[in-house]
């Protein structure tokens, strides 16, 4: 219908919502404080057309916004909830890994968002417990890495389409509220001071996601000792309680101090020789040298105290149980490979906990402070995609790593030996989650470590561990300033880059190389060592960019030998992973000059989606309910090789 100026009456409302959604950003932009202009887009015009969005961090769905995606933008203050109401599309929201502050926002005001991601930001305080009531589209809440306190909200029990719920590394205390859903896939409350039995519905979730709560207990952790007392009884049982700490803290009491005094009694018998430990598994595979042993040939004569300096492991992390490295050289160890710089061993510690000790010998140009200086620097890194490092142990002649051992090994072993172990290929939603991941990590480590020419340095597939929740966690990443250089070009992959390898030099652009054969390698199936070692003899195939491009250059359309059958692609998924390929293919670019930075790369992988047309980007565990009209390849996304 013609309405008045001879505009049509759907063409008014399309330009009335446009601007609506634009002052609604622009409004919710006033309310920040966004001290690095990461918003300077947004100032006029449209924030979408079509599905294209104009305006930064803005996801844009037939000229509408339905998400915002504002992560690592160094973006302070509170959100304005209300603001965000008046974008009638938006369905998901992520503003992870930025510096908001203040209470809990009041998403329930927006009751349609389906995925909301604050994680890693300085939210505080108690979350009222209706907080989240209403929210029936609700999948996916990250709330990690803030400081939250108080209890967990009841409402987020009520929610039928929770998929996953992340909390850890809060304050929240009291118990874990009893969740029914049964379609919870990802719980993780670990890191807060969260006490009682775990509920029974949740028995089967991995450990890892409720550790570093002292008070917590059932499975999958040890049984509670006790029974809460219930309250008819309080009084009494109680008194009970008090009774027999009191009774059990005595006869302790004594017992400590009969050890002490045996202890004491045979240190005076003993003080001239003490023993070291006999030879571990770990040491006699990896022919520790502990310095005074080294110096005389012979167990350590020095002073006690000196030998448990020797033995001292320095921690980059406070949150960590203390251990030192006889507790690790008693642990029964298993080798995990041997890498270019040395080998990693898994070590268990009485506690239960398994930790991975890498040894480095490729280290000794570099002083003890200035050693120390970069670990400390390292260990105050935290990003859910990166391993934290927990310890380090200096010699001269060798450095130690120690982390936290991955039960569920490398991205490596999943992409290349899953088939020898008898398990299932990765699929594409999960490879697609590892890319998004990485690039995540990367992000992370390009804003924290500005000073490093290559901030990772080493990526490649076996240093992508993957969580129980195939989340990845790099490993292995801020080395170069320690590495010696004469070795590295040996070691490491940033390296093996075409611009190391034609002009001896690595620029802030050569991780986005690794990125691209890490891509190129998800994609693909193919070990990219081998394609290295082809070049080397000779051949024209030098690495494995440049056959992805031979062969999909030779392929019409869908160029379907390039991508591992074992990834069970749909059709609907194609155009996709088509993104993907050529993405993995402009990080490969060999002129640097022309290569993307690696704030584009990730903008662009953060722009595929599971599936053609999909509306969720965290949407691995999309529900059929999300699955939007799937549609072939469109000429936008038809295989050009973009060189
Ligand atoms: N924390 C960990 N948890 C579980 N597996 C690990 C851990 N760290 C390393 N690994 C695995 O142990 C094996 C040996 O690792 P290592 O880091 O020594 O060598 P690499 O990654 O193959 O090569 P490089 O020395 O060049 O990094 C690899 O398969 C690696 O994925």
């Amino acid at each position: 219908m013609e309405g008045i100026l001879g505009i049509s009456s759907n063409k008014v409302a399309t330009t009335f919502s446009a601007s609506s959604e634009a002052d609604s950003l622009l409004k919710f932009k006033s309310s920040l404080d966004d001290q690095s202009n990461a918003l300077a887009n947004w100032n006029s015009g449209s924030p979408c057309i079509g599905d294209q969005a104009n305006w930064i961090g803005v996801l844009c769905m037939k000229g509408s916004v339905w998400g915002l995606q504002l992560e690592n933008r160094g973006l302070e203050g509170e959100i304005d909830v209300d603001s965000l109401a008046g974008l009638p599309s938006l369905r998901t929201l992520s503003f992870m890994n930025n510096s908001f502050n203040g209470p809990m926002p009041e998403i329930k005001k927006l009751g349609a968002l389906k995925s909301v991601f604050l994680s890693y930001n300085r939210f505080s305080g108690e979350i009222p417990a209706d907080s989240f009531e209403g929210m029936s589209y609700l999948k996916k809440l990250h709330l990690a890495g803030n400081q939250f306190e108080g209890a967990i909200p009841s409402s987020l029990t009520q929610l039928p389409r929770l998929l996953e719920l992340r909390l850890e590394g809060n304050q929240f205390t009291g118990q874990i509220p009893a969740f029914a859903q049964h379609n919870l896939l990802l719980l993780d409350v670990s890191n807060n001071e969260l006490d009682g039995p775990i509920p029974a519905s949740l028995a089967n979730m991995n450990s890892s996601s409720f550790s570093g709560n002292e008070g917590l207990c059932g499975a999958p952790l040890s049984p509670c000792t006790a029974a809460p007392a219930s309250s008819d009884k309080k009084g009494s049982s109680s008194f009970t309680a008090i009774l027999i700490y009191a009774i059990v803290a005595s006869v302790l009491f004594l017992m400590a101090l009969v050890l002490l005094i045996f202890c004491l009694r045979r240190r005076n018998q003993t003080s001239q020789s003490i023993e070291a430990p006999p030879p571990s598994n770990l040491q006699k595979k990896a022919s520790f040298k502990e310095e005074g042993h080294v110096r005389h040939g012979s167990p350590d004569n020095s002073s006690s105290g000196k030998k448990a300096e020797n033995f001292k492991l320095s921690f980059v992390r406070e949150d960590r149980e203390k251990f030192d490295l006889q507790d690790l050289l008693k642990a029964s160890a298993e080798i995990l490979g041997s890498g270019c710089f040395g080998s990693s061993y898994k070590a268990a510690l009485f506690s239960g906990s398994a930790m991975v000790v890498k040894r480095f010998r490729q280290m000794n140009n570099v002083g003890r402070e200035e050693f120390q200086e970069h670990m400390r620097r390292l260990g105050r890194l935290r990003h859910p995609n990166l391993l934290p490092l927990v310890a380090y142990y200096y010699r001269k002649e060798e450095k130690l790593l120690v982390s936290d051992y991955v039960e569920n090994g490398s991205l490596a072993v999943y992409l290349h030996s899953n088939h020898a172990r008898g398990k299932p290929a990765l699929d594409w939603p999960t490879r697609l989650k590892v890319v998004k991941g990485v690039a995540k990590g990367l992000t992370y480590l390009y804003n924290e470590l500005p000073s490093l020419i290559a901030p990772h340095g080493h990526l490649k597939s076996s240093n992508v561990l993957l969580a129980t929740t195939l989340e990845p966690l790099l490993t292995d990443y801020g080395l170069i300033p320690v590495i010696n250089q004469e070795n590295a070009q040996d070691l490491m992959v940033a390296y093996k880059s075409p611009e190391y390898l034609q002009n001896k030099r690595i620029t802030k652009k050569t991780d986005v190389w690794s990125l691209g054969i890490l891509i190129l390698e998800i994609l693909t199936g193919k070990f990219p060592a081998n394609f290295l070692q082809q070049g080397q003899q000779g051949s024209d195939q030098d690495d494995l960019a440049t056959w992805v491009r031979l062969v999909a250059g030779e392929a019409d359309q869908w160029p379907a030998e390039v991508f591992d059958k074992e990834m069970r692609a749909k059709s609907e998924s194609e155009g996709e992973m088509l993104k993907l390929l050529k993405i993995g293919l402009r990080c490969c670019e060999g002129d640097v000059e022309k290569r993307w930075d690696m704030k584009e790369v990730v903008q662009k992988i953060e722009e595929v989606r599971e599936k053609d047309n999909d509306e969720d980007f965290y949407s691995s565990y999309a529900g059929e309910s999300d699955v939007r009209s799937s549609r072939g390849l469109s000429d936008e996304i038809n295989f050009s090789i973009p060189i």
